[in-house]
């Protein structure tokens, strides 16, 4: 008989190996997880602090492409993921930053009874273990309020001790002062708007200061549990159990365990006793859901799959955002880490605030048809309007910040700022593309295709143009690198601004929403408990199932998420956790 476990976990990345921790703490639970990449535990790209991007395009990074995007000159954008034990944690910008509570408590309107920020906020204690900042930490920008952070976590939170306070800290954080955006308490309170520095997941260990990823966090010290095992493999698909057809009216299909290819390219299967946990990421939970039937069956015919659950929503919903840089020269010391600051609409469109409230209003249907039609009739007009209904809301009723510019001064004397709608309208879908090539997923993240991406993108463009070219801080800049000052002066018209996006856009590296959480007729993938709709013992917790875009970063949330699906499957376990 092939190899079983009590929980097999499909992907040991950043939710994967939470659940593994939590799920195994029992001793007579066994676990498996099952992950492609290997232990990075000395590979310098993921332990250095200072190393961000050096580990893209490294075998570590699945490196994925879009599809051609109409609204970027049709380029194909790139796509970075991380393969490896900690999955993404081990390849991301460190940044720890949770969003607005506002936006958490939106996913309780989308059909998620206890998923409020009230409801996540003791599991994002519970993940961390924040570092107080040193008073060199503190001259330099970094504040904190004590009941916010949790203390006993597996999750280091802090800030490097690179950390100075040298000529820029006054300056970055006066400039953005005297453009009205004061500076922020705690960036992890619930509320983003101002500017602050943010703290990122890193830590100490052997005295040296190290990323703290989740494999890191989660995995090595418990890495000797006899109950745990962790199998290199790409999860092909779930296998069901016969008895388990699906067909009959409130039938649920019964996992029974997984295919998946091995290390050396072999094809093994390994039963799954209790559950089958998908934690496989943005781009890649939907495709396992696919290949095991479980989709819209319009694809799965093309694909030769048949359809086991009719789940539309599978590998729709797909974040659909663009990050922007620009980049100048100028004699600053480094700042070693960033300052965030997350402006809201009226931030951005002071008097002109009602016509753009106004117009976007209108445009709601619009752009729900629209999204609709690219989503081929997978998700409903009606239940996309339905989610950018509460989506308007946010930003125009409850103010919530819609934008967020990271300002950092690097060594060498580059100033950069990267800059991007947190609140895009944007969606697009990911799938199977080939049953063969599970590794080369679709992904069309549908970049711009709702006018407010745009507009928001042009005048948090203007702030960083503003902040840099006229603020305080003016005098120490000597240059304009990218963009080059022929393509946006400093009076660029939105035509201007427009024709720059699209020739040097890049897709954001936060997929996520292709297997939301939400209420089944508005494309929801799982319920409330992670469970997959039609499903007994099949969850996905990870990225996926954010069903909304946040205001901040998305490791903290999925870390949240993870802690809490822990306890949501020793609860609800199928055929009980012990
Ligand atoms: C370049 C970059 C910068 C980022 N910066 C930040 C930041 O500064 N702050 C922040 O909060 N967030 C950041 N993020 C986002 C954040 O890191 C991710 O959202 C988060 O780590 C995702 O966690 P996950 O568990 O959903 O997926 P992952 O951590 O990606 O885990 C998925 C795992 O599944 C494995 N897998 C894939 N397919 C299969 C299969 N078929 N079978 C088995 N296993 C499979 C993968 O190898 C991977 O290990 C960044 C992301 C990127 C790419």
């Amino acid at each position: 008989a092939p190899p079983a476990a009590d929980y097999l976990i499909i992907g040991g990345g950043t939710a994967g190996l939470v659940l593994a921790n939590r799920l195994s703490s029992n001793p007579s639970v066994t676990v498996t997880v099952i992950e492609p990449g290997g232990d990075e535990r000395r590979n310098p790209n993921v332990s250095g602090t200072d190393k961000f991007s050096q580990a893209f395009n490294t075998p570590i990074d699945w490196n994925y492409t879009t599809v051609p995007q109409p609204r970027a000159n049709n380029r194909s954008l790139t796509l970075h993921q991380g393969k490896a034990w900690g999955g993404t944690s081990t390849i991301n910008g460190m940044t720890y930053i949770r969003g607005d509570a506002r936006v958490f408590d939106v996913w309780e309107g989308l059909g998620n009874l206890g998923w409020s920020w009230k409801d996540l906020f003791p599991y994002f204690l519970k993940a961390e273990n924040y570092t107080i900042p040193t008073a060199t930490q503190v001259a330099a920008g970094t504040t904190y309020r004590q009941g916010n952070h949790g203390f006993s976590g597996l999750l280091r939170v802090g800030y490097t001790s690179a950390l100075r306070n040298g000529s820029f800290a006054p300056l970055i954080m006066g400039t953005w002062e005297d453009m009205g955006l004061g500076k922020n308490g705690d960036l992890n309170a619930g509320d983003v708007r101002g500017y602050g520095m943010g703290p990122q997941t890193l830590g100490r260990a052997d005295s040296e200061e190290v990323r703290w990823d989740a494999a890191r966090g989660y995995y090595h010290p418990i890495e000797g549990r006899e109950n745990l095992k962790m199998v290199r493999g790409t999860v092909r698909r779930v296998l069901w159990r016969e008895d388990g057809g699906g067909s009959g009216k409130g039938r649920l299909l019964v996992a029974k365990g997984v295919e998946f290819v091995n290390g050396e390219g072999v094809v093994e299967r390994m039963e799954a006793t209790r559950e089958v946990i998908v934690s496989a990421g943005g781009v890649r939970s939907p495709l396992v859901l696919e290949a095991s039937g479980i989709g819209n069956p319009r694809i799965l015919d093309l694909l030769g799959i048949e359809t086991r659950v009719n789940l539309p929503g599978v590998g729709e919903n797909l974040g659909g955002q663009s990050v922007h840089i620009m980049v100048l020269s100028g004699e600053m010391e480094s700042s070693a880490s960033a300052y965030h600051t997350y402006v809201t609409a009226a931030d951005l469109f002071g008097d002109s605030l009602d016509k753009v409230k106004n117009a976007t209003r209108k445009s709601l249907p619009d752009w729900a048809r629209t999204m609709a039609d690219v989503s081929k009739g997978a998700l409903s007009a009606q239940a996309l309007e339905e989610q950018f209904r509460l989506q308007y809301e946010l930003i125009f009723q409850h103010n919530v910040s819609v934008a967020e510019v990271i300002t950092v001064s690097a060594p060498g004397g580059i100033l950069a700022s990267n800059y991007y709608v947190v609140l895009p309208f944007s969606r697009g879908s990911v799938h199977l593309g080939d049953l063969d090539k599970i590794d080369r997923p679709v992904i069309d993240p549908s970049i711009f295709s709702s006018d407010f991406d745009i507009t928001v993108t042009t005048a948090i463009g203007r702030v960083v143009q503003k902040f840099w070219l006229s603020g305080r801080i003016r005098p120490l800049v000597t240059g304009q690198l990218t963009p080059d000052v022929g393509v946006l002066p400093e009076n660029a018209t939105d035509a201007q601004w427009l024709a720059h996006f699209r020739q040097s856009l890049d897709m954001a590296a936060h997929p996520r929403g292709s297997a939301a959480m939400m209420r089944r007729e508005l494309g929801g993938v799982v319920d409330p408990e992670l469970r997959v709709y039609g499903t007994a013992n099949v969850r996905v917790v990870d990225a996926s199932v954010i069903p909304m875009p946040i205001s901040g970063h998305m490791s903290a949330t999925v870390y949240a998420v993870a802690e809490r699906g822990a306890d949501i499957i020793k609860r609800t376990s199928y055929g009980g956790h012990p």
